[in-house]
């Protein structure tokens, strides 16, 4: 029988970026779709605390339940039982079985929920700016300076098809940042691409988030995505998910793509693969779809 670590303490978490918002605690929620119908449960009792500015990877066997959790968090759809808190706040819990979807959580969509036919510092700005909080001006003046901040300098005034892939998607995710989120979801988002457009874009997500402090739960299929950009690994069981393993990366940020190659990136890797293998085939045999 696999045994389930506990998250570690607090000490012997690798050091974060400082972030004073964001902490995302799970607290046993379980999800049913169906309940009188079909039946399928999701999501088994899962419990975890991510603290606010973690890096959080969650890998698992595909259709285990992670993007029901993510929904969950974005407040998409409900949970069946269980709490959902964001620094401290419940999101979802027992009388709120849905979570109200806010700009403190922001799904980034890679692919292609930028507007075509605005240019790159519209879409930037079009959140805050349909808001009407902040003035024009400065919506305007944030939205260059997180650009430039971005490595985007130049790019303002091209529409998202005139760019690179690459810098598109970091024009979806400085779009996201402008609401000031405390938490960024991202869905698999480089699921379809080769593995050198992925350093790049990883690389580029790292950038970006050494200068912004945001929490990221980051689901994904690729074990060296995974311990390349997060701080910690939960490994999702089989379905229903819940975590199986907690694996803390301590190699310390910022990093590059020469930590691929170290001794310490092949251990974690080899800590993980057989984790993550044992759960994909209980998940194969249960006649899991691929994903
Ligand atoms: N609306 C729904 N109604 C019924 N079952 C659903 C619904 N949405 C998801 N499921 C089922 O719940 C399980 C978990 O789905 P989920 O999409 O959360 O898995 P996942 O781990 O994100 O999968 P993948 O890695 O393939 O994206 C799957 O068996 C899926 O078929």
């Amino acid at each position: 029988m696999s045994t389930i670590l506990m998250p570690p303490q607090a000490s012997t978490r690798p050091q974060i970026q400082t972030a004073s918002r964001g902490a995302i605690r799970i607290e046993d929620v379980v999800k049913i779709y169906d309940p009188d119908g079909a039946s399928v449960m999701a999501v088994d009792h899962c419990s975890l605390d991510i603290p606010a500015g973690e890096i959080c990877m969650i890998v698992g066997p595909s259709g285990c339940g992670k993007t029901t959790l993510l929904n969950a968090i974005a407040g998409f759809h409900s949970i069946s039982s269980g709490k959902i808190f964001l620094d401290g706040e419940m999101l979802c819990g027992p009388k709120k079985p849905q979570a109200e979807p806010g700009s403190d959580r922001i799904v980034v969509f890679q692919n292609g929920a930028l507007f075509p036919w605005k240019s790159n510092l519209e879409n930037v700005a079009f959140g805050p700016l349909m808001q009407r909080k902040m003035p024009k001006k400065e919506i305007y003046e944030k939205a260059r300076s997180m650009m430039a901040d971005a490595g985007l300098s130049g790019t303002e005034h091209n529409f998202p098809g005139e760019v690179s892939s690459g810098l598109r998607r970091r024009v979806e995710i400085v779009r996201a940042l402008m609401n000031d989120p405390k938490v960024l979801l991202f869905d698999e988002p480089y699921r379809a691409l080769d593995s050198l457009t992925k350093s790049v874009m990883h690389e580029a997500l790292l950038e970006i988030y050494y200068k912004n402090k945001v929490t990221i739960f980051f689901i994904t299929h690729d074990l060296e995505e995974a311990i390349f950009l997060g701080h910690r690994l939960v490994i999702m069981t089989s379905r229903p998910c819940r975590p199986k393993k907690i694996l803390n990366v301590d190699i310390p940020h910022p990093r590059d793509y020469g930590v691929l190659t170290s001794l310490r990136f092949r251990q974690l890797m080899e800590e993980t693969i057989e984790v993550v293998h044992e759960e994909a085939k209980k998940s194969f045999a249960a006649g899991e779809k691929e994903g």
